[in-house]
């Protein structure tokens, strides 16, 4: 049994059109939810169906047009015009397409069958109107604000484009808030975009607050107690391991580290302190998941109406279940989505009851690898994207899939194996981080993602066609039982048959005979 969980977002000028993400479950459907996103009375809609995944008329995304009639959206390519935004088909129930490029629509027949989905978090280098078409162009679903960084008046000015991106060229973007919470992190740098810190230089890291510009080699941390907990001798990690210091001084609330692994430091990157080979960990579990200022952020993410609200750090069920229940009482039209990060020990151990408790999960490899040691993090995400696929909930898989990609136009090789990796387990959902919010090839970085998440598709299917069908046997007579091998076979062959005509050698055949 299979089904499907369809992410819907219609708009009134034209509706509805709809996001699927699909995927097997030996799970039966949960059925549906519907969230309004009030300024344009837009509604997202979570809801299952019996589908199978592999079956290229249920798992594509679909957009439908004004009248019903589906189509394609024209903004795509130069060829097809970027003013008409719908174009009409024949079969109008049946043509179910995403944004596509040229050559899949020669391909596909104006059918895109990509059943992954693809998320960028938006920043800088992708927050301007074009920016954002061109990644919808290249297949971006849903664009990610993260309330880490940026103000909420630029976050709501990515939302009203998004929006309007929607409504005047027909795309169905949906929106997803993603919480600071409330663990260690780094202050913005005096608004510097970014800082380098060499092999053997002395930081000042200290909670006391400065105006900037800040002092040489100093960096302000949003928690008090920070330099009560660190102890001479511990290692600092910022940003998961990217840069490393070890703490050799404590004056007051100055913290002095010697530099050990050299690297870039960003705005707001998170902070994590070892010592003698473990994670510190005391005080963070003491920190609420959801702060004050998350909270507020909240507010504003109900207020503007957004898709999915992801939470980070979560620690146990309650905090999802709360949020939950907070929406339902504030959501005006219905429901937000709440997506549960695991990137905390916490999260690890208390995994099922968080899917349970949530519409989907997160893997967040960035901070989960700052957590746990690295090479556990592959077999924790296998575990998480297995776990939620039994529970019927979609799966992002996140961070640093492209990494090199924020300074470099292709992929390393590496990286397009854990993309298909990635894919392969059948995460539902794939997330670009700083590839899109701050690198220099957003576009291309996408462009990989939905190339290497189609090939990888393509050969599921070709695999299924390939597939020694297993029937059960359920015949209860022995009349029956004939009935039954003579139906049993015919279906064999007819499966066959569809692999010789798939190119699939006809000895193969010789299993069903
Ligand atoms: N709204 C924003 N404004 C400015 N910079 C941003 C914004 N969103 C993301 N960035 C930049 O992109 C990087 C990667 O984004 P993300 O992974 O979401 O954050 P983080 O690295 O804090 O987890 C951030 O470290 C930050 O430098
Ligand atoms: C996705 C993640 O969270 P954020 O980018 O918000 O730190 C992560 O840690 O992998
Ligand atoms: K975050
Ligand atoms: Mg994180």
């Amino acid at each position: 049994m299979s089904h499907a969980i369809n992410f819907f977002v219609s708009s009134p000028s034209r509706s509805p059109a709809s996001l699927t993400i699909s995927r097997p479950s030996a799970f039966v459907s949960t059925g549906s939810l519907r969230v309004p996103v009030k300024k344009s009375s837009r509604s997202f809609v979570v809801k299952a169906s019996a589908a199978s995944d592999l079956d290229e008329s249920q798992s594509s995304p679909v957009l439908v047009s004004e009248n019903g009639s589906g189509g394609v959206l024209s903004s795509v390519t130069k060829e097809y015009g970027r003013n008409n935004a719908v174009a009409s088909s024949a079969d109008s129930s049946s043509i179910e397409v995403d944004t596509v490029t040229e050559a899949e629509l020669k391909e596909n027949g104006f059918r895109s069958t990509r059943r992954t989905k693809l998320i960028c978090t938006i920043g800088p280098a992708t927050c301007g109107f074009e920016q954002l078409e061109a990644l919808a162009v290249e297949g971006m679903n849903v664009a990610r604000i993260n309330m880490c960084h940026g103000t909420r008046d630029w976050h709501r000015m990515v939302i009203e484009r998004v929006r309007r991106l929607n409504e005047e060229k027909g795309f169905a973007v949906a929106i997803m808030m993603d919480t600071e919470g409330s663990e260690i992190h780094m202050g913005d740098l005096g608004g510097a975009s970014s800082a380098k810190a060499e092999d053997g230089e002395i930081w000042n890291f200290t909670v006391r607050a400065f105006d900037p510009p800040l002092p040489e080699r100093t960096i302000t941390v949003n928690y008090d107690g920070f330099a009560e907990d660190v102890k001479v001798g511990d290692d600092l990690l910022v940003d998961g391991g990217m840069v490393r210091f070890e703490v050799i001084e404590k004056i007051g609330p100055d913290v002095k580290c010697l530099c050990t692994d050299p690297g870039l430091l960003l705005p707001r990157a998170n902070l994590t302190f070892w010592r003698d080979g473990k994670l510190v960990r005391e005080r963070n579990a003491m920190l609420p998941t959801i702060s004050s200022k998350d909270w507020l952020d909240i507010d504003f993410g109900i207020a503007e109406g957004v898709d999915f609200i992801a939470v980070s750090f979560v620690k146990s069920a309650e905090v999802i279940k709360h949020l939950k229940s907070y929406i339902k009482a504030r959501a005006r039209d219905g429901d937000i989505a709440v997506i549960a990060k695991i990137e905390s020990i916490d999260s690890l151990r208390n995994l099922e009851e968080i899917i349970q408790a949530s519409d989907g999960a997160m893997v967040a490899r960035g901070d989960l690898g700052a957590q746990i040691p690295l090479e556990q993090v592959p077999s924790e995400q296998q575990k998480i994207v297995q776990l939620c696929r039994q529970l019927n909930r979609p799966v992002i898989v996140a961070s640093q899939l492209l990494e090199s990609m924020i300074e470099y136009p292709i992929p390393t090789r590496a990286e397009v194996a854990d993309v298909s990796e990635a894919v392969r387990q059948r995460g539902d959902a794939l997330m670009l981080s700083g590839e899109s919010a701050m690198g220099q090839f957003p576009e291309k970085a996408l462009t990989v993602l939905r190339t290497v998440s189609l090939r990888i598709e393509r050969r599921w299917r070709e695999q299924k066609r390939r597939e020694v069908i297993e029937l059960p046997s359920i015949a209860s007579s022995f009349s029956d039982s004939i009935s039954e091998e003579i139906c049993n076979s015919a279906a064999k062959m007819g499966n066959a048959e569809k692999c010789i005509t798939n190119g699939t050698h006809p000895c193969s055949m010789l299993t069903f005979l």
